[in-house]
């Protein structure tokens, strides 16, 4: 595994070349490779022809031949042209960053659209590319052989093929999304908020949402877990039910291949009620990692002072990995700030804290009716209880008075209640 330490351009990130090559070894090792030897090239300039200097290949060969190693990964952006030259020269099969990221994507995807996206950036990619391509696709996602793959003649032979392959994929994928469409809009019509999860790649995500709901997710210290959302029902303490969604992790610096596959996976958050930033502050790099996520929430228009701005909830997780000083700190400006909490969510601390932090974000655009309801009338009660929350209660003369929350959906859609057009129907007054 080389990183290649390329001096950041104007606007790129700093991030040191250490943690860049430790994310790319857990990159590598959450597909299952044995990492055999690591290396930091540092360089001004790429080489236009094997992207690292003739030294550093040199010094590489030297070390996959002693290691025996099968692969060799550049955790950079190979050009095709780049990728041959050093597969010739290193004399064994040599992948770049896209090409990792592609095989993660590939043996993570769950849902249909997911795979298709990966099966697409994957073709194209190879379209793209050399020859012998080492992808999942060739992989047959059962592990095998680096070396060997279809030669020279074979690729030419397939790459019309590949054309007609990625023009039926993209047909098989705007179907996928007409369906989606339609089971989004399915679930609109449940009347639960959606609370969407998302964070660095490894922050702990899937662990959250797995002590959250004691779901069955895969939770694993790998890198992307998940790639497609995972959405699961909770109940809060105060009996409101929401939708909790896993997202994949996010990375810095994506291929641009990928980005339709990645944000694929972030449908969910685009259409979510609050979004719940999950923070691994053990790592050295929290802070560069929540920039990351930051810039990509942006991206997304879900940023702050943008039009689909929501109430964001900032998760400190992995407390329990901290000394006993910086805990303290963080719990104490955690004190502060609503939208901040501590947890592990490992051990399950702090979890009451956030998901009082979750309703309160659910509330933010709550309206409080109050309500005057026949006693009779069973079906508003058992309505309201169901949809909104019931503040206070009291039974009257015939009467039953109510204070409820109410979401701006809940309430459009209890304004259209057929059961509010009755004589008897129930008297409203709102308090903001
Ligand atoms: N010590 C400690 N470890 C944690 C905690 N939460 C998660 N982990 C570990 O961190 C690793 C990554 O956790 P995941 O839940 O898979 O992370 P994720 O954010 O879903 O990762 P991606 O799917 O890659 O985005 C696992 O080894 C977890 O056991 C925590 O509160 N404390």
């Amino acid at each position: 595994m080389l990183h290649p330490a390329v001096k950041p351009g104007p606007g790129q990130s700093e991030r040191s070349a250490d943690a860049r090559l430790q994310e790319a070894i857990g990159l590598a090792q959450a597909i299952g490779l044995e990492i055999v030897g690591t290396d930091i090239a540092p360089l001004d300039r790429p080489n236009p022809a094997t992207f690292v200097g003739g030294g550093v290949v040199e010094r590489l060969s030297a070390q996959a031949e002693e290691t025996e190693a099968d692969l060799v990964v550049f955790d950079c952006m190979l050009s095709p042209g780049q990728q041959r030259n050093l597969e010739r020269a290193l004399n064994r099969k040599v992948i770049d960053r896209t090409g990792l990221i592609l095989e993660i994507f590939g043996a993570r995807a769950r849902t249909k659209e997911g795979r298709l996206q990966v099966d697409l950036a994957a073709l194209t990619y190879q379209r793209s590319r050399l020859v012998r391509s080492w992808t999942h696709l060739e992989r047959q996602r059962s592990g095998g052989a680096f070396m060997g793959g279809p030669g020279e003649r074979q690729i030419e032979l397939d790459r019309r093929m590949l054309d007609e392959k990625i023009i039926r994929l993209k047909k098989d994928l705007e179907q996928v999304k007409r369906t989606r469409g339609l089971h989004r809009s399915a679930r609109q019509k449940v009347p639960y908020p959606v609370v969407a999860l998302v964070g660095y790649t490894n922050a702990g995500k899937s662990t959250l949402f797995n002590t959250l709901t004691r779901a069955d997710v895969m939770a694993e210290d790998m890198l992307f877990a998940t790639l497609d959302p995972t959405m699961r029902r909770l109940e809060l303490a105060s009996g409101e039910t929401i939708i909790l969604s896993d997202t994949v992790g996010f990375i810095t610096d994506l291929p641009v291949h990928l980005v339709a596959a990645f944000r694929a996976t972030l449908e969910e958050v685009i259409s979510a009620d609050v979004i719940v930033h999950v923070r691994d502050v053990s790592d050295p790099e929290h802070e560069e990692q929540k920039a990351s996520v930051d810039a990509i929430m942006q991206d997304l228009g879900l940023g702050p002072g943008e039009a689909g701005e929501r109430p964001v909830i900032e998760v400190f997780n992995k407390i329990d990995l901290l000394e006993p000083e910086a805990r303290a700190a963080l719990q104490a400006q955690c004190a502060r700030d609503d939208h901040l909490v501590a947890v592990s969510a490992l051990k399950g601390e702090g979890l009451p804290d956030l998901l009082e932090a979750v309703r309160q974000g659910l509330q933010r655009d709550h309206e409080v009716l109050e309500l005057e309801v026949d006693a009779a009338d069973g079906k508003t009660l058992a309505w309201l209880y169901q949809h909104g929350q019931v503040l206070d209660r009291e039974e009257g003369d015939g009467h039953t008075w109510l204070r409820v929350s109410l979401s701006p959906i809940e309430r459009a859609r209890f304004d259209r209640l057929p059961i509010q057009q009755g004589e008897m129907g129930p008297s409203v007054s709102v308090e903001h």
